[in-house]
């Protein structure tokens, strides 16, 4: 049976497959694939899914390798080999609040869709704070006043900008991440080694 590997959805998915191509893969099927979540090439399966559910697939064993945010994996922990970076999909961490925003007496309200990160992040400077889950447009949250600052990834910073918010402090560097299956690793090794060895030294190089 050919590798699989799960993609991230989105933004990844693109630069992936463009970091793909530039090591001579063929992505063809890939590129054309519409619809399909599911698309073979010659040498492996892809499978197509959200950040979170890459993890899940790896983590059971569905598919052998993933590539996810960094940020997947430090907001839910998955139980995989985290192997090395890969050169897209840079972004950060930040706290923000809208300019000229002082921070409440009391407990402060953060809205995130990390709420793992934001729950480690205040704990460490030792802030209990009301954590409020949004599933994204955060940055919506302390402009109509549903929280006082946001927790969020930035790339740009032109959300931010754009939204009229500032970032009060920076925290936890991301990019891509190729992960893999705990048991496919020692089991597929050799069916693994060449792609894993691929985009290894060819992200180290950039
Ligand atoms: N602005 C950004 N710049 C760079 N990388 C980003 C940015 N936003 C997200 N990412 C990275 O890309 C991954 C996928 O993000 P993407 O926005 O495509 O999916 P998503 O967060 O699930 O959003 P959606 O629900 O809109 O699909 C994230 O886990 C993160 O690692
Ligand atoms: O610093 P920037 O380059 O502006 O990128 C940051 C934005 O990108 C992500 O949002 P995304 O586009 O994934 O939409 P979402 O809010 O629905 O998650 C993130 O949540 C920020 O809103």
């Amino acid at each position: 049976m050919k590798p699989c590997i799960a993609l991230t959805k989105g933004r990844l998915e693109k630069q992936f497959l463009d970091f793909f191509a530039s090591l001579s893969f063929d992505i063809d099927p890939l590129v054309n694939k519409g619809r399909k979540l599911r698309v073979e090439t010659d040498d492996f399966q892809f499978i197509f899914a959200k950040g979170p559910d890459v993890t899940t697939y790896v983590e059971h064993g569905i598919a052998d390798l993933g590539i996810v945010g960094g940020d997947i994996l430090a907001e839910f922990q998955p139980d995989v080999y985290d192997l090395f970076p890969l050169p897209f999909g840079q972004c950060h961490m930040a706290v923000a609040t809208e300019a000229g925003k002082v921070w409440p007496d009391q407990k402060k309200k953060i809205a995130s869709k990390y709420t793992g990160i934001t729950k480690e992040f205040f704990r460490n400077k030792g802030e209990s704070v009301e954590i409020i889950k949004l599933e994204g447009s955060v940055e919506l949250a302390p402009i109509l006043g549903l929280a006082d600052g946001i927790v969020d990834i930035v790339e740009t910073g032109t959300t931010l900008k754009e939204n009229g918010l500032v970032v009060q402090e920076e925290f936890l560097y991301f990019s891509a991440r190729c992960i893999a299956n705990r048991s496919s690793l020692k089991i597929k090794r050799k069916q693994l080694a060449p792609i894993i060895e691929a985009l290894q030294q060819e992200g180290a190089l950039r």
